[in-house]
């Protein structure tokens, strides 16, 4: 029996980079494909090469359905457009789409949704193993403590990080809002600029620090009267995103159609 083939998206990016190292390491799969933007340097040149090592015989590709074609599964960190137009080619080769890439729009999910009806896609705006603990234990503590208890989530990135709130941050802010009962769309508070007015009760804030190259922090605050319990995530290695995502990859070899997270991938 051969191994999946892979395909990893966005190969030059910081997490690109990962993923391939990820996927070369490891005896349970093949990399069949690397894909970058159209007009990027490394269009044409051996991978291994591009990466400052020896060749290994897989050529950087900008044509998207051609290597598509080739693959059992597609692992995704890029940006929402790319992302969108590879969730329509992944579920047309009946092949397992994992997505990492944040900032997608209800417009974006919706086009993912409908990709799911063809193929497995597996979503999560953090795929390590601590964060989607960590979604359980928000829940849990957001259903323990009452309503005196106010909810802001705070996170750090690396100065080129391109959107906020992170995705983790708004998973975690949803798995809050559920332990009390609702969605987040019912309890988000928008961005605090200028006379915000008092906190509104009940409501769930967000914060967002860029700079350096932080890899990725969060806090989950539970402010309460006389004291304060904070749930925190400190990523230090980007691996931790590839490993997951590698995971769900193969997790995902034989499901059916339809949408999945990380909770579903590590049994939570
Ligand atoms: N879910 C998770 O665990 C994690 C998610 N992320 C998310 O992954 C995404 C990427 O993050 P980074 O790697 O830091 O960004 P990056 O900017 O370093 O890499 C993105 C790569 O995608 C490429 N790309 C863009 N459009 C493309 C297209 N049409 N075809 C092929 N390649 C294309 C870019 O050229 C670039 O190399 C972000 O949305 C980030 O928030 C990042 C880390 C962990
Ligand atoms: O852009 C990043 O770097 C990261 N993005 C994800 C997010 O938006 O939460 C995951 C991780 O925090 C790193």
């Amino acid at each position: 029996m051969t191994t999946p083939g892979i395909v990893i998206t966005g190969a030059s990016g910081r997490m690109g980079r990962m993923l391939v190292a990820e996927v070369l390491a490891s005896d349970a799969c093949r990399l069949v494909g690397a894909l970058e933007r159209p007009g990027h340097d490394w269009i044409g040149r051996d991978l291994g090469e591009a990466m400052g090592g020896a060749p290994i015989g897989v050529i950087v590709s900008d044509d998207p359905v051609g290597t598509i074609a080739r693959a059992q599964a597609v692992i995704d960190f890029t940006s929402p457009a790319a992302t969108v137009a590879f969730a329509e080619l992944t579920a047309q080769a009946r092949a397992v789409h994992v997505i990492g890439t944040t900032g997608l729009s209800p417009d974006d999910l919706g086009k993912i949704a409908a990709a799911a009806r063809h193929a497995p896609i597996i979503r999560a705006g953090n795929m390590s193993l601590g964060v989607n603990l960590l979604l359980g234990l928000t829940r849990r503590v957001a259903a323990a403590l009452g309503p005196d208890w106010d909810i802001e989530i705070v996170e750090a990135h690396h100065r080129m990080k391109v959107d906020a709130p992170s995705g983790t941050a708004l998973m975690l802010g949803e798995a809050a809002a559920e332990g009390r009962g609702a969605t987040l769309d019912d309890l988000r508070t928008p961005a605090r600029e200028g006379m915000t007015g008092a906190r509104i009760p009940g409501s769930i804030g967000f914060a967002a620090i860029r700079g350096g190259d932080v890899v990725g922090e969060h806090d989950v605050i539970f402010a309460g009267p006389g004291e304060r319990v904070v749930l925190r995530h400190l990523a230090t290695d980007r691996a931790i995103f590839a490993r997951g995502a590698l995971r769900a990859a193969l997790w995902g070899q034989d499901k059916g159609p339809g949408e999945y997270d990380m909770a579903d991938v590590l049994g939570l």
